[in-house]
C-alpha cells in the first residue's frame, strides 16, 4: 500500500517507520525542514528504543520524508499525526490539525485520476473534531467530487520509550469510520499485526482514546492517594499495590505511586476531557480530583526533602532523571520541571543528570548544572532526588557515598541497592 503520514514526531515518525517495516511504501510529511532532513538521513530527531536501526533500514528505500504535501496524492491512506498540545483553557489546540487538513485537501485537489484516499486522524482529538473540523476542512480545499475521499479515526495507544514495540504489538486497533470500505482500507494497513480490531463510529473512536488515558491517569492518582495514606501509617504502598494488582479485575499496571504522571499526553488529555465535560454542563468530579492529586504530588517530595535536610537555601541537591519517564528524551510536563523550579525558588543549587534528556531540558531550564553522570551530580550533594525510573539508576549504591550526607529520596521507586540506609521515598 502507499501510505502518507503527516507529522514526524513521536507518533508520526514511529508510525511511518513501523508501516515501512510492515512492507508499505511510506511518505512522511514534516513541516520542520531540519527534522525532515534528519529523517531522510536515517537519524531520528527523537530517542526511542529500536527506532534508529529501523529508520536507517527504511530511509531512502520505502520511506521518504518531505516538507511539501505534493506526494500525498499518490497515497491510499493519509494518517494525520500532528501535535494537539494543551491550550490555555484546558481544551487542546487543534490548529495543527486544521492546517494539516487544509494542506491535505489542497494537495489532493491537484491529483489526476480517480484514486480513492482515506484521510485518517491518528492524533488525539476531542469527540466531534473529525466530523466538525477535519472533514469540512479537507473537503472545502479539495472542492471536487467528495466520493474520492473517505475519512476514519484510528487513535494511537503507544507509550513513549516503548513506542516501536507498542505500535507493532498493540492490545487493540481501534478504527472509527462512516463507511465500511474506509475502515477496511485502514485495517489492511495493519495486516501483519496480530491484535483485535475494534470497529466503531468516528466519535466513539475519538472518545475511546480519552477514556483510556483518563483511566490510566486515574489509576496513578488512586495509587498516589493510597500511598499518601500508607505513608502516614508507615506502610509500604508498593507492597500493598502489588497485592491489590493481583486481583484480575484490577490488574497490576499503573499502580506505581510516586511523584505523579507527566508527559505530553496524560495531563493534556485528562484536562481536555474535563473541559469537554464542562462545556456540556457536566461537573467531572473524579477527573478533577485526579488532576488535583497529580498537581500536589511532586510538592510532597519537597516537603519530605525539607524534613530531612532543613532549609534548602545554598544546599546542593542532586536531581537524577529529567525525562518524564524512563527510556525517552521527552521532558514535556516532566515532574522534574516542577520540582526543580521549586528547589530553585527555595535557593537550592541543582546538579542534574539524565541519561538522554539533558539536552532537551536545557530548553526549559538554564539555571541548573547539567552533569554527564550520576556520580558527578552526587558529588558533594546535600541530598538526592530520584525522579525517573531509568534502568541505570537501579544499580546506584556506592555512588551515594560521594554525597556530603547520604540522603536519597525516591520520587519513583527504582533503586535496588541492598543498603537502603538513608534512602526513603
Ligand atoms: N507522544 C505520544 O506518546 C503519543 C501521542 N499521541 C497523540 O498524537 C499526536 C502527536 O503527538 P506527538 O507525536 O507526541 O507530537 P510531536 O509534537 O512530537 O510531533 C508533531 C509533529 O508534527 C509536525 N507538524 C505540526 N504541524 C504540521 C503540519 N501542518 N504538517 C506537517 N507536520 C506538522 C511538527 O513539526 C512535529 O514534528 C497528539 O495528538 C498526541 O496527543 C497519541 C499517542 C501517543
Ligand atoms: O496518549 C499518549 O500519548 C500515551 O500516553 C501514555 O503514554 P506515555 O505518556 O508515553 O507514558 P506512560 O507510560 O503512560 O507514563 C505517563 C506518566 O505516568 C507515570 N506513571 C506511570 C505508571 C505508574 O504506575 N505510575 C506513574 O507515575 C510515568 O512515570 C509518566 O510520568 C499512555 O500510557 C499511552 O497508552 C498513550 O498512547
Amino acid at each position: 500500500m502507499k501510505i502518507s503520514v503527516v507529522g514526524g514526531g513521536y507518533v508520526g515518525l514511529v508510525s511511518a517507520v513501523c508501516f515501512a517495516e510492515l512492507g508499505h511504501s511510506v511518505d512522511l510529511i514534516e513541516i520542520d525542514r531540519a527534522k525532515c532532513d534528519a529523517i531522510n538521513a536515517g537519524q531520528p530527531p527523537i530517542y526511542e528504543v529500536g527506532l534508529e536501526e529501523r529508520l536507517s533500514a527504511h530511509a531512502g528505500r520505502n520511506l521518504h520524508a518531505y516538507v511539501e504535501y505534493d506526494h500525498i496524492k499518490y497515497s491510499d491512506i493519509i494518517f494525520i499525526c500532528v501535535g494537539t498540545p494543551q491550550g490555555p483553557d484546558g481544551h487542546p489546540d487543534i490548529s495543527n490539525i486544521i492546517s494539516a487538513s487544509e494542506s491535505i485537501g489542497r494537495a489532493l485537489r491537484d491529483k489526476d485520476g480517480t484514486r480513492y484516499h482515506v484521510v485518517v486522524v491518528k492524533s488525539t482529538v476531542p469527540p466531534g473534531t473529525t466530523e466538525r473540523q477535519v472533514i469540512p476542512s479537507v473537503l472545502r480545499q479539495f472542492g471536487k467530487n467528495n466520493d474520492q475521499i473517505g475519512f476514519a479515526v484510528n487513535p494511537e495507544f503507544l507509550r513513549e520509550g516503548m513506542a516501536v514495540w507498542d505500535f507493532l504489538n498493540p492490545d487493540r486497533i481501534v478504527i472509527g469510520c462512516r463507511k465500511k470500505m474506509d475502515g477496511d482500507l485502514v485495517e489492511a494497513a495493519y495486516s501483519g499485526i496480530n491484535a483485535p480490531v475494534i470497529r466503531t463510529g468516528i466519535m466513539a473512536a475519538e472518545m475511546i482514546k480519552y477514556a483510556s488515558n483518563a483511566f490510566l491517569a486515574t489509576k496513578i492518582s488512586y495509587a498516589n492517594e493510597i500511598g499518601n495514606i500508607c505513608k502516614k501509617l508507615g506502610i509500604d504502598v508498593y507492597e500493598v499495590m502489588r497485592a491489590v494488582g493481583l486481583d484480575r479485575r484490577i490488574g497490576p499496571a499503573f499502580l506505581n505511586a510516586g511523584i505523579g504522571f507527566g508527559g505530553s499526553c496524560l495531563p493534556k488529555d485528562v484536562s481536555a476531557l474535563i473541559a469537554l465535560a464542562e462545556d456540556m454542563g457536566e461537573d467531572p468530579i473524579l477527573l478533577k480530583s485526579v488532576m488535583q492529586i497529580n498537581k500536589l504530588q511532586p510538592l510532597r517530595l519537597i516537603d519530605l526533602l525539607i524534613k530531612r535536610v532543613g532549609h534548602l537555601n545554598g544546599k546542593k541537591i542532586a536531581v537524577l532523571g529529567l525525562s518524564f519517564k524512563e527510556n525517552t528524551d521527552d521532558v514535556r510536563e516532566s515532574r522534574s520541571i516542577v520540582v526543580i523550579k521549586e528547589l530553585i525558588r527555595r535557593g537550592a543549587r541543582v546538579a542534574a543528570y539524565d541519561p538522554k534528556a539533558n539536552q532537551s531540558m536545557k530548553r526549559f531550564l538554564t539555571e541548573i548544572d547539567y552533569c554527564s553522570s550520576a556520580s558527578e551530580a552526587l558529588t558533594g550533594a546535600d541530598a538526592c532526588l530520584v525522579m525517573t525510573e531509568w534502568p541505570e539508576f537501579a544499580h546506584l549504591d556506592k555512588e551515594f557515598d560521594l554525597m556530603k550526607s547520604r540522603i536519597v529520596i525516591e520520587g519513583r521507586r527504582i533503586l535496588s541497592c541492598n543498603d537502603r540506609e538513608g534512602i526513603c521515598w
